[in-house]
């Protein structure tokens, strides 16, 4: 990495100098000087087509950013991940998760070991267990066969396995229903089970490190509610766990035979592909799942050996750099035309905020620009009607991203074309806008036309693939994480810790044992006055 801060650097300083010519240009005049910018401004790989023609930059400005890039040795620090290098300093950790998707037989190295087969290892014991469960020779202990099943699970082990099993909702297994428990909240348990039969479920506890305060508590409910009804030995064939912590599932009585590993190298919110994505296996069958992989696969490849200039996640993370750092976006709309991608915006958001939000770079040195924009959305046209509003006609630059597919999972086409014209149309109406005179011109009344004009020039991709289908959804999910990646590096941050979530975590602790009165912590005024009333309300 460059040793000059970010912003003393000549790339940054050209981009902030190229910024100052853009005071006056607007995407309709863009699109008048080149006839041809769709083609000029779209790349194609993986099956995913990115139309970036309506983006508020011209060739010279993808140029700069192409040399910040290179000023920040992107291509050499991707390579090192690809590399199984410790690119994860804080921890001191590979962050490998491509090697999760590596076909067998391919080396993929870290301190010295080819984890591949490992991982191999895990996906045919992962494959086995499904075949069992689909096959009904895995059966619950009073012999029925096992129907559903919930996934207990916070964060990254949580999030992914909920939003493939939403988004592969046309190639779902027919006889699992799949469930999902994070929150700490007694509610998301009982919502569950409150419809469900103990002798035909089972719960996998995913937990990386399985120490995580509301994954163990939800287990330990979900446990007794198994044992309540099925008595202690039904433990074994109702729980089966997915974590790097051997022990600690022992210690819950779980049988480790029915522990489905990963590694160290899995960041948390990298490891829908790992064994964390078993409830997908389960829900999806074996096949989709290696489907999905395969997805994965390819666009790492994609983002390994395409020019910078054609890459995909470069392209979506240099775009981003632009806006975050240079026009000050705070924001990004992840805007999936999909009913079935429902989630994969709040996937995003962990991706993204979780990785890249953080103020100091890996130096230790505070970060003198903005890191890690807000990720937030919805699936179209919901959006449409609550918050495109702001889009439009609000203060603030929101980039946006629309996703849509060109084939409906669903028989009828009708819906479909309404659906993706709606895409099409959103992307249109935020880039050009409607001019006064065009209201004029349509004899709108001169006092109404300051409240229907729209400025236009508000920028989006749009993400246009052939079908939602497990391999897309993989290409689609590491096109977002190469992404994040590549904006982490032009910050210098380390996108692979997350030491921000560990303060709450701890002060939570403490709060806890204030409450039940094993301690007495000191806590600020605020504090210890909102812990006082709440005892006091509960009657303490
Ligand atoms: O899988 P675990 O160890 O329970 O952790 C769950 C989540 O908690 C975090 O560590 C912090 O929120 C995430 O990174 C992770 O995905």
């Amino acid at each position: 990495m460059s040793a000059a801060p970010l912003t003393a650097s000549p790339a940054w300083q050209h981009l902030q100098a190229h910024r100052k010519s853009w005071e006056d240009v607007t995407l309709r005049q863009l699109f008048r000087e080149d006839p041809h910018r769709a083609g000029h401004f779209s790349a194609e790989a993986c099956g995913i087509y990115l139309d970036y023609s309506k983006h508020l930059l011209r060739r010279e400005t993808l140029n700069l950013l192409f040399d910040l890039a290179r000023s920040r040795d992107l291509e050499a620090r991707r390579d090192a991940m690809f590399a199984g290098e410790k690119i994860n300093h804080t921890e001191g950790r590979a962050a490998f998760h491509a090697a999760l998707r590596a076909p067998r037989g391919t080396i993929m190295r870290t301190g010295g070991v080819d984890v591949v087969p490992e991982v191999h290892q895990v996906l045919e014991h992962m494959a086995r267990f499904t075949r069992a469960i689909h096959e009904q020779s895995w059966r619950g202990a009073t012999g029925q066969p096992i129907r559903q099943i919930v996934n207990i699970g916070i964060g990254g082990s949580y999030l992914g396995p909920e939003m493939a099993w939403k988004a592969l909702r046309a190639y779902r297994h027919p006889d699992v229903h799949l469930h999902f428990v994070a929150n700490v909240d007694g509610a998301t348990l009982s919502d569950v089970t409150a419809h469900l039969d103990p002798a035909e479920t089972l719960f996998i506890i995913s937990s990386k490190t399985f120490t995580t305060l509301e994954t163990m508590t939800n287990a330990h409910a979900a446990r007794h509610w198994i044992t309540s009804a099925l008595g202690e030995d039904a433990v074994s064939r109702h729980f089966v766990a997915v974590s790097t912590n051997a022990e600690a599932v022992k210690a819950f009585g779980m049988d480790t035979e029915h522990m489905f590993g990963f590694w160290d190298w899995v960041g948390g919110r990298y490891s829908m592909d790992s064994a964390i994505g078993l409830s997908t296996m389960l829900g999806v069958g074996v096949q989709h799942f290696q489907e999905m992989l395969a997805g994965f696969h390819a666009m790492d490849t994609h983002f390994r050996n395409a020019p910078l200039e054609q890459n995909l996640p470069v392209l979506l993370g240099l775009m981003s750099i632009w806006y975050n750092n240079f026009w000050g976006a705070q924001t990004q709309a992840i805007l999936p035309y999909a009913y079935d991608l429902a989630r994969f915006p709040a996937y995003l958001q962990q991706l993204q905020m979780e990785s890249n939000g953080k103020s100091v770079d890996e130096a230790g040195q505070l970060l003198s620009v903005d890191s890690g924009p807000i990720i937030w959305g919805e699936p179209g046209t919901d959006g449409q009607h609550s918050f495109y509003q702001l889009i439009h006609q609000g203060t603030r630059l929101i980039p946006c991203d629309f996703i849509g597919f060109c084939h409906p999972l669903s028989a009828s086409a009708e819906p479909h074309e309404l659906l993706m014209a709606n895409l099409i149309a959103q992307a249109e109406a935020l880039a050009f806008g409607k001019t006064a005179e065009e209201l004029r011109a349509e004899g709108i009344s001169e006092a109404q036309v300051p409240f229907r004009t729209f400025a236009g020039n508000r920028p989006s991709s749009v993400l246009l693939v052939d079908a939602l289908s497990p391999y897309s959804l993989g290409t689609l999910v590491a096109l977002y994480e190469h992404s994040v990646f590549t904006q982490g590096i032009i910050w210098g941050i380390d996108s692979f810790d997350q030491w921000g979530v560990e303060l709450g975590k701890v002060l939570a602790q403490r709060i806890v044992s204030d409450m039940q009165g094993k301690t007495q912590h000191p806590h600020d005024g605020s504090t210890s006055t909102l812990l006082e009333r709440y005892l006091r309300r509960r009657g303490h």
